[in-house]
């Protein structure tokens, strides 16, 4: 019910009952067989046929729960194909994004693709043999209970038998199974991360004596399968053979009776036909556990994504004190537990100004930037934009607040214009291209076969780095959002793209607050506040007069980034 939604519900319970309902009704309709079989033994046919013409009654009626059910389960797993993916996209969506770190979207992406269609034939397909392999043999169990109590005795004794052998074998299932499914994720994302990164692997001769990790995850994988063949193919088989033995033991009771003379052949014959009709279904429930089991992993994986929580949001936004300010106050974070990133890191950006962070590799500056965009919420403290705490605007308003240019640009695999649309869809053509003109973008129309038409490739490969960048420029420009964060380019792009996006920035500058990751002395020295972090604190602030003349980590910093700047490969 988690996995198909609360408007699915009815649907579900009536199509519980039906197979429920089935399950009896079969049961039912094998037990009228005593009577039948008994009479017709005995001699008396009259008798027989009028329990016929009652047995016929029960198997059409059993015929109907059987169809209900069959067609209920059909149009639920149909509703599970149409709309699993779409609710499982929905509830993705609000989820904070912190949540998508690889292993996670590599299971997502799992139980988008094989877990659905599992789950599709629970209703489809693996139930049924549930409804037959155990309502239908505790019915008949029951009804020989009437008959005879001590044959009825003995098959509800070995019901346990089963049950414990059947749980036997299903746990190892269901274990290897999640085993299996583990080293699968494994050898899937090493054979895209194989496939993506060729560059790399050739650059360093790893094509030629193979990739050590991808060739491990398949070896695991061969191991991992190998293991579960070898683990439960037993314990299926020895799960059949119970039920087999079930059958042996009631019939060897029966028989012992009737050699005591404590029943009579004619009813021991028709009870063990009875007997005899709960192996097929026992059986083919001992054959679908393994399948079950893994049904079962499935619907639970699946419904471990529909249970994380999604992002608190309020039902209505506060309202904006101080747009295009930025503020973090006494702020603590860290991804795991007790191990803090940030400590107490306390800074003000006023509206329309421009922050340099500056810090070491690893001193927390791309975690503020991730902070303000609430992909984290903090341990302590207040993060606010625009005057408000984060955690009390909705997402999409906070997202109004704010452009972001990253180091790694991702684009679509479109055409350029409609990648910078990206950052205001209902922006006018006139717009788009001014966005376009400030960054530079139009200078690399110009020289493309199909100008604005022109495809970018899958995540814009078909660009250069310092052109990708340019894009993302042009799209936070259109934007035009309030506040715009900027991690700048470690690598040095050539002069001309260092020049447009510097140019860009410039343009930002006069109608947004900026929050930047400075690598480049220039951007740093043009900022109006400097935050220099060390170790998740801010150690110094102030504009770049003021921390040189104070002499402390600035200056180190400024010293060791001059040199730097200073040394040439090439005169
Ligand atoms: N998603 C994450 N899960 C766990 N730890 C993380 C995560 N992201 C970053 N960290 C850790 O948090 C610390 C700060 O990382 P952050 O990326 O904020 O540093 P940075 O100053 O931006 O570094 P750089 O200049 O190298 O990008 C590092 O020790 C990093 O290992």
């Amino acid at each position: 019910m988690t996995i198909m939604g609360p408007e699915h519900r009815r649907s579900v319970r009536i199509y519980l009952a039906w197979l429920v309902a089935f399950g009896v009704l079969q049961g039912v309709a094998t037990a009228l067989l005593v009577p039948v079989l008994q009479a017709l033994l005995a001699g008396q046919t009259g008798i027989a046929l009028r329990w016929l013409l009652v047995l016929l009654a029960a198997v059409v009626i059993t015929c109907v729960a059987r169809y209900q059910q069959a067609m209920k389960g059909f149009a639920l797993a149909l509703v599970t194909l149409t709309s699993l993916h779409r609710r499982l996209g929905d509830h993705v969506a609000t989820l904070p994004l912190g949540w998508f770190s690889s292993e996670q979207v590599g299971r997502l992406s799992r139980s988008a693709t094989g877990g659905t269609l599992m789950v599709t034939n629970v209703t489809a397909h693996l139930l049924t043999p549930v409804a037959s392999g155990i309502l239908t043999p505790a019915t008949v169990a029951l009804a020989m209970l009437a008959f005879d109590w001590r044959l009825g005795l003995a098959t509800v004794l070995c019901a346990p038998l089963l049950y414990l052998v059947h749980r036997w074998a299903a746990t190892a299932v269901g274990r290897s199974e999640e085993r299996t499914d583990a080293a699968g994720a494994l050898a899937s994302s090493r054979v895209v991360e194989f496939a993506r990164n060729q560059q790399v692997l050739r650059a360093f001769g790893r094509t030629t004596e193979g990739y050590q990790p991808l060739e491990d995850a398949i070896e695991r994988q061969r191991g991992a399968w190998g293991r579960m063949l070898a683990q439960t193919a037993p314990r299926l088989l020895g799960s059949g053979l119970a039920v087999q033995l079930a059958f042996a033991v009631v019939i060897a009771v029966g028989v012992s009776l009737a050699a005591g003379g404590a029943i009579d052949p004619v009813p021991l014959v028709a009870l063990l036909a009875l007997a005899a009709r709960l192996t097929g279904p026992l059986a083919e429930l001992a054959g679908q556990s393994g399948m079950l089991r893994m049904a079962a992993n499935d619907l639970r994986r699946l419904a471990a994504i529909f249970d994380e929580p999604p992002l608190p949001e309020p039902a209505r936004s506060r309202e904006l004190t101080a747009p295009g300010e930025i503020a973090l106050t006494g702020v603590t974070f860290g991804y795991e537990p007790d191990r803090p990133v940030l400590a107490d890191v306390t800074f003000r950006v006023p509206p329309r100004t421009m922050t340099a962070i500056v810090g070491a590799s690893g001193s927390g500056k791309t975690t503020i930037t991730r902070l303000v965009l609430r992909f984290f919420d903090v341990d302590a403290g207040v993060v606010s934009v625009g005057g408000a705490d984060v955690r009390e605007l909705s997402t999409t308003d906070l997202m109004a607040q704010i452009s972001v240019v990253m180091q790694d640009v991702y684009l679509f695999d479109d055409t350029l214009e409609a990648n910078i649309r990206l950052g205001r869809p209902s922006a006018s053509e006139a717009d788009v291209r001014e966005a376009a003109r400030l960054a530079g973008v139009d200078e690399i129309v110009a020289r493309l076969p199909h100008g604005w038409r022109t495809g970018v490739g899958e995540g814009g490969a078909s660009l250069s780095g310092g052109e990708r960048q340019r894009v993302s420029v042009a799209r936070a420009i259109l934007k035009d959002a309030p506040i715009v964060l900027l991690d700048e380019a470690t690598a040095a792009l050539d002069p001309e793209n260092e020049r447009y996006v510097a140019s860009a920035l410039r343009a930002l500058s006069d109608r947004a607050t900026l929050l930047v990751i400075a690598h480049k002395l220039p951007t740093v020295v043009a900022a109006d506040q400097i935050l220099v972090l060390d170790g998740g604190r801010v150690a110094e602030a102030g504009t770049h007069e003021e921390l040189l003349a104070s002499g402390g980590a600035y200056t180190r910093f400024w010293n060791e980034r001059s040199r730097a700047e200073g040394w040439r490969l090439v005169p």
